[in-house]
């Protein structure tokens, strides 16, 4: 188990009772995403002056994407079936359809996933199931409090980098352009779902190991559900919690009257059933940093407690779980130029580095490291990249391992 550091936000990004601690939350951010490529955010609604709700994650918005989500993936598969996702990659994907660790899976991941893209003026850009149709509107408005809290993780962290703070911010979407950006539900079978017949304990894995290709993902998880796990530097698998714990790391994160309070924040959390969100880096701001910050690899797998040889009892009492989770892949706007970003802390990182990581960064060198003569990547060119990279793609753009 990992204890990874827990942020405390204020979504407006005005000063508030938070006494205009913006400087040491983005140092703390910048720490985290240094380190671990990891931390977790939370929101404390009497650091933030905003006008109340709206502009952030009630526990009511996100209890109800989760129940959207069941209500979708407990639908007819003939149904789902006529929203499959295309190169576009939106739409629904089945059992076994995604194969994100080729390498190492010897069959598709356990999961069934379903991806919106782009919402414009409230508007979906992509035919919505019978069983989402009626609920656009509320896809919109979740969308839209994931583009803005991204603009603010992207906010601090630019302050951090010592950058002007809408650097990052104003290259992101929906306002500034079209992106790349998904909104993902995810649904994993839980071990005693017909559909895991085939299932072997010891090669499995919910999600196979890869890194995200965008700037940064915001990742909802329910309680009791977890199995996420996270490559460590030293290469052995490290569990994230669903719920961090109150440890010295978490609450060393950020200070000040409205910082991360440690155990206070836990139990407040936890009274509102709402754990904090988890965030990570992806490959595409590790590229435009350098590999300051990292896009640090992970997996999901079938809880400890369920694989082990008593599984079958475990089963069969019912105890094992469904485990459903809503993913936020922010993505910079498609014909963003990835020049190197304009800061010191950049600079001195990439001083640094040795000549073999800095060619290994984002998996193709990092911004700062262009051949002279050849132009920046753009975002999108980056993401075609990174994809083109882990898959042989077949013709639609996913790799298929099983019809679905
Ligand atoms: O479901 C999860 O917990 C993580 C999913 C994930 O890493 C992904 O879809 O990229
Ligand atoms: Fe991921």
């Amino acid at each position: 188990m990992i204890q990874l550091p827990v942020i405390n936000i204020n979504i407006s990004g005005r000063s508030g009772n938070n006494g205009g601690d913006d400087g040491a939350v983005g140092k703390a951010m910048l720490e985290a995403a240094t380190r671990y490529g990891f931390f977790y955010i939370d929101h404390d609604d009497a650091c933030d002056d905003s006008d109340g709700g709206g502009d952030y994650f009630s526990v009511e918005d996100v209890d109800w994407m989760f129940e959207l989500s069941k209500k979708f993936f407990s639908s007819p598969r003939e149904e789902k079936a006529q929203y499959k996702i295309g190169p576009d990659n939106v739409g629904w994907s089945g059992m076994h359809t995604e194969l994100l660790d080729p390498e190492h899976q010897r069959i598709g991941d356990f999961k069934e996933a379903m991806n919106f893209g782009d919402f414009k003026d409230g508007k979906a850009q992509q035919p919505l199931p019978p069983s989402l149709a009626a609920f656009e509107p509320d896809l919109n408005r979740f969308s839209s409090l994931c583009n803005k809290t991204c603009a603010r993780i992207l906010q601090l962290l630019a302050l951090a980098l010592e950058i002007p703070q809408t650097y990052f911010a104003s290259r992101h979407g929906p306002s500034n352009g079209t992106t790349e950006s998904i909104l993902r539900f995810l649904f994993y079978p839980s071990l005693s779902s017909p559909t895991m017949s085939n299932y072997q304990h010891d090669r499995d894995v919910r999600a196979g190991a890869h890194s995200d290709y965008g700037s940064i993902t915001l990742l909802f998880q329910r309680p009791g559900q977890h199995g996420l796990e996270i490559l460590t530097p030293e290469g052995t698998w490290a569990s994230v919690p669903v719920w961090p714990s109150s440890s010295p790391s978490s609450s060393s994160s950020s200070k000040g009257e409205c910082g991360n309070g440690g155990e206070r924040d836990d139990v407040r959390a936890r009274d509102n059933r709402l754990p904090p969100i988890l965030i990570n880096i992806g490959d595409v701001l590790s590229y435009w940093t350098d590999g300051l910050l990292k896009s640090t690899v992970h997996r999901v797998v079938f809880p400890h407690s369920e694989r082990d040889p008593s599984t079958a009892t475990r089963v069969a009492a019912n105890l094992a779980q469904d485990r459903y989770s809503i993913v936020f892949f922010c993505h910079p706007v498609d014909d963003t130029e990835l020049v190197p970003v304009p800061s010191a802390v950049v600079a001195t990182h990439r001083q640094h580095q040795s000549v073999l990581t800095a060619t290994k960064v984002g998996y193709g060198g990092g911004a700062g490291s262009l051949q002279p003569g050849k132009r920046a990547l753009t975002a999108k060119e980056h993401l075609e990249q990174r994809l083109a990279a882990t898959y042989q793609f077949e013709k639609e753009g996913i790799r298929l391992t099983a019809p679905s």
